[in-house]
């Protein structure tokens, strides 16, 4: 079960950044095993009106269940949750958010590490799809730089653990939503499912090889979905982008679900092809 962590064990430092559902801070958690030892951690502490409604504690506690079993090297370790304040204590990825990293590189990102990177996010996702879990916001901001060489993946299932108000988190304006990541039936009736985490993937993929644009900026969502479903658009291939991976990408924002790769087969496919 899931660790229950004591507020008393916790110390809470500098503030990393403004993650989703709430500000993370670096900070030490004091393990009380013998003897006791204190280890540097990521406690994401959880804006409070994400619990407006009833029932969402016995959601997030099986949500937080879930998360906690999963254990990968591609997956942000979640080592426990403190309650009042909520504070999820996770293992600390000392470089930050990748997408703020290759921004900082200003297009100069070796080839090499993006496609070292693709592959490692390819793992991470196909261990949460053999675990049938959904990650529901696959995205850049949420891919976490350990080093150099590894990367993590983060808040997978938390937007399942923290639906919206209305539930229908995407339609919400209340919260920055991931219009321009979601695929189409994500969008129009709020279906999510390996396939769609797939897509959001090939979005990820396209936001690493552009060295951090913003995918379909300054569209709103129904301008997306129409690009997307009428016109038969898609985010264009990133000059710094292989060949052989930009059709990866088209494969995987198929318009038919059942038609993308899974991730099991992104991830042999770029075993394949490093
Ligand atoms: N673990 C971290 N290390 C260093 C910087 N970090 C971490 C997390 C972070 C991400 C998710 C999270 O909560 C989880 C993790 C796994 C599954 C579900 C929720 C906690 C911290 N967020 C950040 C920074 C980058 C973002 O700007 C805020």
């Amino acid at each position: 079960t899931t660790c229950i962590i004591l507020e008393k064990d916790i110390v809470l430092h500098n503030e990393l950044g403004n993650g989703s559902f709430g500000v993370v801070k670096k900070g030490e958690w004091k393990v009380s095993t013998q003897p006791p030892q204190t280890i540097p951690v990521a406690v994401k502490v959880l804006k409070a009106d994400a619990f407006s409604q009833p029932g969402i504690y016995d959601d997030f506690r099986r949500e937080v269940e879930a998360m906690h079993s999963l254990h990968h090297p591609n997956l942000i370790k979640l080592h426990g949750v403190v309650f009042h304040p909520l504070m999820m204590v996770c293992e600390l990825a000392p470089m930050g958010a990748l997408l703020d990293y290759i921004r900082s590189q200003n297009g100069k990102v070796s080839l090499n590490f993006i496609s070292k990177w693709s592959s490692q996010v390819a793992a991470g996702m196909a261990h949460l799809e053999k675990n049938r879990f959904l990650h529901r916001d696959l995205a850049c901001r949420n891919i976490l730089l350990s080093t150099l060489e590894l990367v993590k993946i983060g808040d997978f299932g938390l937007m399942r653990a923290l639906p919206d108000a209305d539930d229908c988190y995407v339609m919400s304006e209340r919260r920055r939503v991931p219009f321009p990541w979601c695929a189409p039936e994500s969008l129009r009736s709020r279906q999510f499912s390996h396939a769609s985490d797939v897509w959001m993937f090939a979005v990820a993929l396209w936001e690493m090889y552009t060295f951090g644009e913003e995918p379909w900026i300054g569209l709103n969502g129904s301008e997306i979905l129409r690009l997307i479903v009428r016109d038969g658009q898609r985010l264009s291939a990133p000059n710094a982008c292989p060949p052989d991976v930009y059709m990866l990408m088209m494969q995987c924002w198929d318009l038919v679900p059942k038609e993308r790769p899974t991730f099991a087969g992104i991830q042999r496919y770029m075993e394949t092809n490093k």
